[in-house]
């Protein structure tokens, strides 16, 4: 199987490279692609590493056609990161551009491709890659996430904390989308809810939704590179396990929806041979989850409309 990285010599894309070179399964190939020229070189680094896993880098418009060439799993981590001060909003003007030029081939030479994308903001830029993939003609709403995997592996390491269990087995369901009020983890699904108070159970979800500009203040430039790699790594090999016939492959992601709360929404999914294999529910929510979910749809419809105007207005 092939699995394209577009966006590999960035700060994410250069440790997700390397996550995938070491995990994905024998005789895949692992296609890196960049504007920046120290691609095909970032791809020589990790060919030497011992793994069953080829690894080729490009750059350029033709490199670009290679890349995606042929591939079953497609992630883009490509496009500009946050700075203090800034909302992933503002990221838009800058990255929707490079979103849709990198979908718009992939349509082109990968039709059937799973694509995950990594770039913000998250919850337009989903939307507006269905859009460009609906013009192409090859749209199917099984075969693209936005990842909202960073969310959950925050909510599990701070649940876990919290309440003193096991970072490896805390289990938090994260719905909604991926910015600030949109992100709503469901602590009152998790194993230990009735230990914490209300009030504790508030602070954790500002924390979870905080959780990115805490990183991007602490940095001071840049967001979110290795604990990303870590969740794109995760959300990429669950995408290739599924594909692969592997059962109950659960993982969670921001797809066109079925929950009728918005047309794009992150909830837990059964991934399979074609994608989206069952789009699972997501449970029963505490009241404080209810007025949380009824106050953020406002954002995330407007966030997804930006994403479809960006396609058909342009
Ligand atoms: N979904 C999530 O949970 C998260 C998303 N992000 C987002 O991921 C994106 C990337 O972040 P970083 O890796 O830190 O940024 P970065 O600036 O370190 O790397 C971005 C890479 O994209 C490349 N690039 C730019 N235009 C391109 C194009 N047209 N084709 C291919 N490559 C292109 C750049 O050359 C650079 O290597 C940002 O938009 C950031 O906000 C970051 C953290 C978490
Ligand atoms: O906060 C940012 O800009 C990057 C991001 O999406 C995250 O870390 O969750």
């Amino acid at each position: 199987m092939k699995i394209a990285v577009l966006g590999a010599a960035g700060g994410i894309g250069q440790p997700l490279s390397l996550l995938l070179k070491n995990q994905l399964p024998k005789g895949s190939e692992l296609s890196l692609y960049d504007v920046a020229p120290s691609t095909p070189g970032v791809a020589v680094d990790l060919s030497h590493i011992p793994t069953n896993v080829s690894v080729e880098g490009f750059t350029g418009d033709e490199g670009l056609v290679k890349a995606v060439s042929g591939a079953s799993v497609v992630v883009i981590p490509a496009g500009m990161a946050r700075k203090p001060g800034m909302d992933r909003s503002d990221l838009f003007k800058f990255n929707a551009n490079i979103v849709k030029g990198l979908v718009e081939a992939v349509a082109k030479h990968a039709p059937k491709a799973c694509i995950a994308i990594i770039t913000n903001p998250v919850n337009t830029m989903v939307p507006l890659a269905a859009e460009v993939l609906k013009k192409a003609g090859c749209y199917d709403k099984k075969r693209l996430f936005g990842v909202t995997m960073l969310d959950t592996l925050r909510a599990e390491t701070f649940w876990a904390d919290a309440t003193n269990s096991c970072r490896c087995s805390a289990k938090v369901p994260v719905i909604g989308g991926h910015s600030g009020t949109t992100i709503l983890p469901l602590f009152s699904q998790a194993e230990g809810y009735e230990k914490l108070s209300a009030d504790q159970i508030e602070k954790l979800t500002l924390h979870v939704q905080n959780a990115g500009t805490e990183v991007v203040e602490a940095k001071g430039s840049g967001s979110a590179t290795l604990s990303m790699a870590a969740a794109g790594a995760r959300f990429a090999l669950a995408i290739v396990r599924g594909l692969s016939g592997e059962e109950n492959v659960v993982e969670p992601a921001y797809v066109e929806s079925e929950t009728g709360y918005a047309s794009f929404f992150a909830q837990p999914l059964l991934l399979g041979t074609e994608g989206v294999k069952e789009y699972l529910p997501i449970g029963k929510l505490s009241s404080f989850e209810e007025n949380a979910l009824n106050g953020m749809l406002d954002i995330l419809k407007k966030d997804i409309q930006q994403g479809v105007d960006f396609v058909n207005n342009n």
